[in-house]
């Protein structure tokens, strides 16, 4: 079967930190309805791998495509199909979990797919709407900050460690977003210490050495 073209390709990137090189000459091409898993220990470069990805770091050489063409000549468009969360919990901890939200798909430039109230519910967090989030557990912040991806229009999730703080309730709820996205096409960057629960799924694994 023929594969289909690639949303993104990182081509010959090596990243240098420090004294150290991370990786050298990686390769990587990301399809819609694939998830990738950058793997390798701490330290290893799994984050600066993704933010390379987002163009949030520079690499020392190589090159990101997005559909076909140098990232950085369509930095608008692939902006607009880009959600990043960081492995930080990303809330405006004087906001309550309602005002994330909203403040979000203002961001976003559009209103909630759904009602932010029944979004929050989804995610567990009623009764705790008008909680600033800086009063809220971490698992319950990190809920917050992923609340993103039942807003996000995008088509390219980049997600540094999103299972990080979450229950197994919270991981399942993630599972399931990640499997409506990747069925609607979307793709999905992101780096996990934890084997992901994918059986048959499109799941693509890149592993990182630690090397000096
Ligand atoms: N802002 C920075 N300036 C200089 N070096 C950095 C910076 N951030 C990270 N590094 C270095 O880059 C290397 C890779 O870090 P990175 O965060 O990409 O690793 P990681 O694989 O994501 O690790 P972890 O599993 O611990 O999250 C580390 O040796 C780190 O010291």
């Amino acid at each position: 079967m023929a594969q289909s073209a690639a949303l993104l390709e990182a081509r010959q990137v090596t990243s240098v930190r420090g004294e150290r090189t991370l990786f050298e000459d990686l390769n990587l091409a990301v399809h819609p309805g694939h998830l990738y898993q950058i793997e390798g220990p701490n330290g290893a470069g799994k984050s600066s791998l993704l933010r390379i990805i987002a163009g949030l770091l520079q690499p020392l050489s190589g090159d990101i495509l997005y559909k076909g063409e140098l990232r950085q000549h369509v930095r608008r468009e692939f902006l607009q199909d880009l959600l990043f969360i960081g492995h930080k919990a990303a809330v405006k901890p004087e906001l309550t979990a309602l005002e994330n939200l909203e403040f979000f798909a203002a961001t976003q430039g559009q209103p909630c797919a759904e009602p932010p109230f029944e979004l929050l519910a989804q995610l567990g967090l009623v009764g705790l709407e008008d909680v600033p989030a800086a009063n809220l557990s971490a698992g319950q912040q990190r809920r917050i900050a992923l609340a993103r991806l039942w807003v996000s229009g995008a088509a390219l999730w980049i997600l540094d460690e999103p299972f990080t703080s979450l229950d197994v309730a919270g991981i399942a709820l993630l599972h399931r977003r990640f499997d409506a996205h990747l069925q609607a096409g979307g793709a999905i960057i992101l780096t996990s210490h934890q084997p992901l629960d994918w059986a048959g799924r499109s799941l693509v694994r890149l592993q990182l050495e630690y090397s000096w």
